[in-house]
């Protein structure tokens, strides 16, 4: 056949295929409602379907980076993308580098926009590509930045003789994968809820913003009677293996710890031993800057398992000791804040309405079962002042005194800071460790006095200049209060103040 003939061959066949694609039309708008078309439909799709896996016998599966809207940030996109590091960085030319984890110097690599990618899996082989989606076109400008930047997606395709091992069994193992990488590069995180105000950083912005968390402090280096220091350890580790218990007695994988004792006794250090014995995230609540109740359960709601929820000196964030109002009060006071226009700051001052039942609630209420694994650790100087409900049992389950420093935290603290010096047997150290017999003195402070301060400062030098220190409290202990002295008038003898027995 000439060129000319095939020409109008194929000319025929196009006017054909109109005639009956609108004859098609016609007969399938006046079968509406028909149950015939119904009969006809599913006919159709079948016979498509057929003859698509004919034309094209790949299937394939979307990951795309967010999930449920606009906010939530998809767990199966970022395994994926941890497992594609690997291989990706094998195979694909154009890498895209992100910061990993929490910040620090590690980057994510993953296959850059419209890179393609193969991988094996027992005899099947499957590809994965990387595409993004321009985004939605109602986002406005008040939504996170995440929100308005383009969605990432990768896609996994297949052969279909594949489908039952893809999906049952790659698809897991990929999740795996990814998740067991992203353990290993984790970066844990300190969180703080820094409230924030006005329109451009955005209603939708993340509640918590977070820096890596990498505080030094271990229990091998906090000074304390070592029994007590098992003790919490043991209990720790309780707690870390505690999950079929907690299922099996029904109740939620979360305990509390009250720290409390003067400062400078290591409570806030202490916070940080756990979250480094744990490997625990931080999320460390500023009361103060939490507006109401209910702002107080999206922060919970935000947090990840496996971390610690701090609220240091919670007897100063909040009236702890004030009567639990109602329900309804409660209630009233969160509407209030919330009628007004979230964007807009709140024409009250920026004091906390966080109310006693709120905390209560936040504790040991309903939502306080959400996530798992999570310890809750209240500081405070003034244990007396705080309300017997917050930190009942079940709500507190440990109760830590932190005190000030004794012969065994002393030794302890003498062989850190003076290491390599034999500080015990220097003559000054008994005199020092019979001296904190007498006279309180928080560890802060023996630690800043044992701490050399130049290169000439040796063990005796140190030594020296903590006892003086304590000598000078002695004495300052020996005098009376301004109060004490006036009620003392007249009578005889000076009033000693003696160490509490702690
Ligand atoms: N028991 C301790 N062992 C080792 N170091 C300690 C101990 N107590 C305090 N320190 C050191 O003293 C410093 C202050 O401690 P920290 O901030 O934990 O005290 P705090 O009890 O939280 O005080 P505050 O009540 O004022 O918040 C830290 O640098 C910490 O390393
Ligand atoms: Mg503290």
């Amino acid at each position: 056949m000439d060129a000319l003939a095939a020409y109008s061959w194929f000319g025929q066949l196009s006017v054909v295929i109109s005639v009956v694609a609108v004859c098609w039309t016609m007969v399938w708008q006046n079968l509406e409602h028909i149950r015939l078309q119904q009969f006809f439909a599913r006919g159709f799709n079948r016979r498509a379907r057929r003859l698509a896996a004919i034309v094209d016998p790949y299937l394939s599966v979307t990951f795309e980076e967010y999930e449920g809207g606009r906010i939530k940030s998809s767990d199966a996109f970022k395994e994926v993308r941890s497992y594609l590091t690997t291989a990706s960085t094998r195979d694909v030319r154009h890498l895209r580098a992100e910061c990993g984890g929490g910040g620090g110097d590690k980057l994510v690599l993953s296959m850059a926009k419209g890179e393609e990618v193969s991988d094996a899996f027992r005899g099947a082989t499957v590809w994965w590509s990387a595409a993004a989606v321009p985004p939605p076109r109602d986002a406005v400008p008040y939504w996170s930045r995440a929100s308005r930047a383009e969605r990432r997606y990768f896609r996994l395709e297949f052969h279909e003789s594949h489908r039952d091992l893809v999906l049952n069994d790659y698809i897991p193992h990929v999740r795996g994968q990814g998740r067991a990488i992203m353990v290993q590069n984790r970066q844990r995180r300190l969180y703080t809820n820094i409230h924030r105000e006005g329109y451009d950083d955005g209603w939708y912005e993340d509640v918590w913003t977070h820096v890596p968390f990498d505080h030094p402090k271990t229990f091998d280096k906090m000074a304390m009677d070592p029994a007590k220091k098992k003790e919490i350890i043991d209990d720790l580790d309780m707690f870390k293996k505690g999950k079929e218990y907690h299922n099996r007695v029904g109740k939620p994988w979360k305990r509390g710890y009250l720290l409390y004792g003067p400062p400078g006794t290591g409570k806030s250090t202490m916070v940080a031993a756990m979250a480094n014995y744990l490997d625990y995230d931080v999320y460390d609540f500023e009361l103060t800057s939490v507006k109401t109740n209910t702002e107080l359960r999206k922060l919970l709601i935000e947090t990840k398992s496996k971390s610690i929820m701090v609220f240091e000196d919670i007897d100063c964030s909040l009236d702890v000791t004030g009567k639990r109002r109602s329900k309804e009060e409660d209630k009233a006071d969160d509407d209030e804040e919330e009628d007004g226009d979230p964007r807009r700051p709140s024409k009250k001052d920026a004091k906390s309405r966080v109310t006693l039942s709120g905390l209560l609630n936040f504790i040991d209420g309903l939502w306080s079962a959400c996530g798992e694994e999570r310890l809750i650790v209240f500081t405070t100087n003034h244990v007396e002042k705080l309300d017997p409900a917050l930190i009942r049992t079940g709500r507190m389950d440990k109760r830590i005194e932190m005190s000030y420093c004794d012969a065994e935290s002393f030794r302890f603290l003498a062989r850190m800071h003076l290491d390599g010096e034999d500080a015990e047997g220097h003559e000054l150290f008994g005199v020092a460790r019979a001296l904190l017999q007498e006279v309180n003195m928080v560890p802060v402070d023996v630690g800043e006095h044992l701490t050399r301060k130049s290169v000439d400062d040796d063990a005796g030098s140190c030594l020296a200049r903590l006892v003086a220190a304590l000598e000078k409290a002695k004495e300052e202990a020996a005098k009376p209060e301004p109060a004490q002295a006036e009620e003392d008038e007249g009578k005889k003898g000076i009033v000693v103040q003696v160490k509490d027995d702690n």
